[in-house]
């Protein structure tokens, strides 16, 4: 078995699905969480000065979708042909775009632009992108795509509780149920379950 180390932070936010698939695979790896002053000095050493990052054998693997992606195909979670991977890409692509302004908005330092735009998202983009997605959900038979089990509902469920924070949506459990019911399935999968039941416990 090769020697996996898992590089992150103490947070399950973009990282907690790479560790899911790993589990998934019953490939074991070392769950590095690192420390502010401990990601400084590794920072340089980083394929993109990010995190996470994946190393299998000493070879970096970078970006946490393309990781995602990787281990995906590995582990027999992606489509069969490259019409099937993607129908996964896309919604793939899709969610992303909510990570990242989601995300974005929370560093947004100026506090009066943050509003604005929290405003803006509250009235427009959230709501519609959510609805669909929560549609995709239903017509994909409760997962993200190809009516089945992929690596990208392993994406979802991971960044879930951080989103969750995010997009400041209380409700958001209520309103789009398919969200959490995916993030259920995925979670109660067994091995994805002994790797959470035992791992460190991360708010989101
Ligand atoms: N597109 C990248 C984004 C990576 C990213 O933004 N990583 C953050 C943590 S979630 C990070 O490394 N922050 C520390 C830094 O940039 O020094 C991915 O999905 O892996």
């Amino acid at each position: 078995m090769p020697e996996v180390k898992f590089y992150y932070f103490h947070v399950k936010v973009a990282g907690e699905a790479i560790r899911m698939l790993l589990a998934y695979g019953s490939q074991e790896f070392e769950d590095i969480r690192l420390s502010d002053e401990e990601w400084a000095a590794l920072k340089p050493t980083m394929p993109f000065g990010q995190l996470p990052v994946l190393e299998i054998d000493g070879k970096k693997y970078a970006q946490s979708i393309a990781i995602s992606r990787y281990l995906g195909r590995k582990y027999g979670l992606a489509g069969k042909d490259i019409e099937e991977d993607f129908q996964i890409d896309q919604v793939m692509d899709f969610f992303g775009d909510l990570r990242t302004r989601a995300i974005a908005l929370f560093h947004e330092e100026d506090e009066a632009n943050k509003a604005k735009i929290q405003k803006e998202y509250e009235k427009n983009y959230y709501p519609v992108t959510l609805k669909k997605l929560n549609e995709i959900i239903t017509e994909n038979n409760g997962h993200l795509a190809l009516g089945k089990l992929t690596w990208a509902d392993f994406v979802f469920a991971g960044i879930y509780d951080c989103l969750r924070v995010l997009l400041k949506i209380p409700d958001i459990d209520e309103q789009f149920p398919n969200f959490k019911k995916l993030q259920k399935s995925v979670l109660s999968i067994p091995k994805v379950k002994a790797y959470c039941d035992k791992a460190p416990k991360a708010d989101w």
